[in-house]
């Protein structure tokens, strides 16, 4: 199988469904650093990235942001001192697509500085 990283999005509509539980366990196994949270009842792939100081913390951001325009599809970005959180998941479904999993090995893939 292609790797995530290496994979694009799909255009997203708000009838493609949701990743089911079974494609879930095959692709967390894929993005071992990421946390699946549920907030308001939608579930989110999260990470935290830890960096020396804020300047390469909003460097991180950005590549972030460019691979997500690239992409079409944006994450929730919370940049701190030293600290980067990134959190995935579809609006349009209000929850997970493969596109979510597939995003949040690309941004694994832009932490080299
Ligand atoms: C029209 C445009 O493609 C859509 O609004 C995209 C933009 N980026 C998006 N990003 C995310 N995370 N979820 C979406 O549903 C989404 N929709």
């Amino acid at each position: 199988m292609t790797e995530l990283n290496q994979q694009n999005c799909q255009a997203c509509r708000a009838d493609a469904p949701q990743v089911s539980d079974a494609e879930l366990a095959v692709l967390v196994n894929q993005i071992p650093d990421w946390a699946v949270v549920v907030r308001e009842n939608i579930m989110q792939l999260e990470r935290e990235f830890k960096f020396k100081n804020f300047k390469q913390a909003i460097a991180f951001t950005n590549r972030v942001a460019e691979m997500a325009e690239v992409e079409g599809h944006h994450p929730a970005l919370l940049t701190e001192w030293g600290k980067v959180t990134i959190t995935w998941w579809s609006h349009s479904i209000k929850g997970l697509h493969k596109n979510d999993f597939v995003c949040a090995a690309k941004t694994d893939t832009l932490l080299a500085d």
